[in-house]
């Protein structure tokens, strides 16, 4: 493709030109084409109620195209309630009468199963039920969350409503130190400009720290947009990327148009030198509550939980493995590895790794979302204290509202494991 109209356009303006079929702008009302819609089995249920609905005095009730729809089964998982039960049978139901794509139990969290399974590309505008559908801006694609009612809409017409967003620039420059991830990146910069310092805005991660990360480590920036009101977290393809694709989309053809001009226009920019960074966490009850691991360190921990869309890969569950080494895990304290996908599960356990936490103490669970949203196991009780390698720490988020999350790295929830209390994975 290529910009045939007479302004500089970012990325965003692109997707949202092509989804509309005509050029626009950041701040225009347009209904667009969706390439791609995703539901899982706690928001899903009320979209397929909507989409009913809405096609209640229709003869035929067929989704406008079973292909672009993929549903995934990650939260409730597998059913921890006669209600969680019924909504994988209606689910499992629809799927099957409509001839939609299901991932059912334990296939993974669904922002690690749809990159990973070939169903995101550059250019694309993808809508999921979910507030972390942000993630797959990662591999360049406009992706964002959407309510159930508008996943409805989306089922039975493939259309939906946008306002353009603007964009805001986030350029990070320099090497990220040692035990120092992109976790601690995203995590500085949501500090830095608040939880609702993106609100409403694209935000666009760029500079030679970011083109040097991996497509894993990138994940993790674009998961947590949304954590500073970000509508999409976008991350320019380039060869990490079309590395990534050619593995899982055969016809994959990389095109250089979906970036945004070298003059486009941005709301606001904000830069960074990441050469000095020290790692980063974010402490009760909220997520830009960000500082230094030294102004926390001592922090005793209850329990540690590695895993969640934002850093359950293979990549982050090594991380943990080679800093924890044949050490125990502390005494008194819990450590759950939940790999986010079944691929990376076979991974984790091809390496090794399942036999050591094993070995260490500490328990490997199948792939879902478990403690992260205060799930069916690994909750918090009054007064305890988690660290966590997820993406929000609200008060109650991991179980009882008396307890307290904390949210870091992998590496410095390896450390934390093995001493008991939060800790500076550089001093391991
Ligand atoms: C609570 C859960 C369903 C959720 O996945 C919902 C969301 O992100 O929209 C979350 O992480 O908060
Ligand atoms: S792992 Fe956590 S953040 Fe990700 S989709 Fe599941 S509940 Fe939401």
């Amino acid at each position: 493709m290529s910009n045939t109209n007479d302004h500089p356009m970012t990325i965003s303006e692109k997707i949202f030109s092509k989804a509309s079929g005509k050029t626009v702008e950041a701040g225009d009302f347009v209904l667009a084409n969706i390439d791609r819609a995703m539901t899982h089995d706690i928001t899903g249920p009320l979209a397929v109620d909507g989409f009913y609905d809405i096609m209640r005095d229709k003869d035929e009730k067929k989704v406008w195209d079973p292909s672009k729809i993929v549903i995934v089964f990650d939260h409730q998982v597998p059913a921890d309630s006669l209600n969680a039960s019924a909504n994988h049978i209606m689910l499992r139901k629809f799927a099957k009468e409509q001839g939609i794509l299901n991932y059912d139990v334990y296939e993974g969290v669904c922002h690690q199963v749809m990159p990973e399974m070939g169903h995101v590309r550059p250019g694309d505008l993808i809508v999921g039920s979910d507030s972390h559908t942000c993630a797959y801006g990662s591999l360049g694609a406009f992706s964002t969350g959407v309510g159930s009612t508008d996943m409805a809409a989306v089922f039975a017409s493939g259309k939906l409503w946008f306002r353009v967003p603007e964009t805001i620039r986030f350029e990070a420059n320099g090497k990220l130190p040692k035990h120092v991830y992109s976790k601690d990146l995203i995590l500085h910069m949501i500090g830095d400009v608040g939880a609702e310092g993106a609100r409403y805005m694209a935000a666009e991660y760029a500079g030679s720290t970011i083109e040097g990360l991996t497509m894993s480590e990138r994940m993790t920036i674009s998961n947590m947009a949304i954590e500073m009101g970000g509508k999409a977290g976008i991350i320019e393809a380039d060869k990490t990327t079309e590395a990534y694709l050619k593995e899982r989309i055969p016809d994959y053809e990389f095109d250089p148009y979906w970036k945004s001009d070298e003059d486009a226009e941005y709301a606001e920019f904000h830069d960074y030198d990441v050469s000095d960074l020290e790692p980063q966490v974010a402490c009760p009850h909220n997520v830009d509550n960000v500082k230094p691991v030294s102004e926390v360190e001592g922090t005793k921990v209850d329990q540690v939980f590695v895993g969640s869309c934002t850093n359950g890969r293979f990549e982050d569950i090594k991380i943990v493995a080679e800093m924890m080494g044949d050490e125990p895990v502390a005494k008194d304290v819990r450590l759950l590895i939940i790999p986010a996908s079944r691929t990376e599960y076979m991974k984790v356990l091809r390496a090794g790794y399942v036999e050591q936490f094993m070995e260490a103490g500490a328990i490997v669970e199948a792939p879902c979302c478990g403690p992260c949203m205060g799930g069916s196991f690994g909750l918090l009780g009054d007064g305890e204290v988690g660290l966590a390698t997820s993406n929000r720490n609200f008060k109650g988020r991991e179980g009882s509202p008396e307890s307290f999350v904390y949210l870091s790295s992998p590496a410095t929830a390896a450390a934390s494991a093995l001493t008991g209390e939060i800790t500076d994975p550089r001093k391991i």
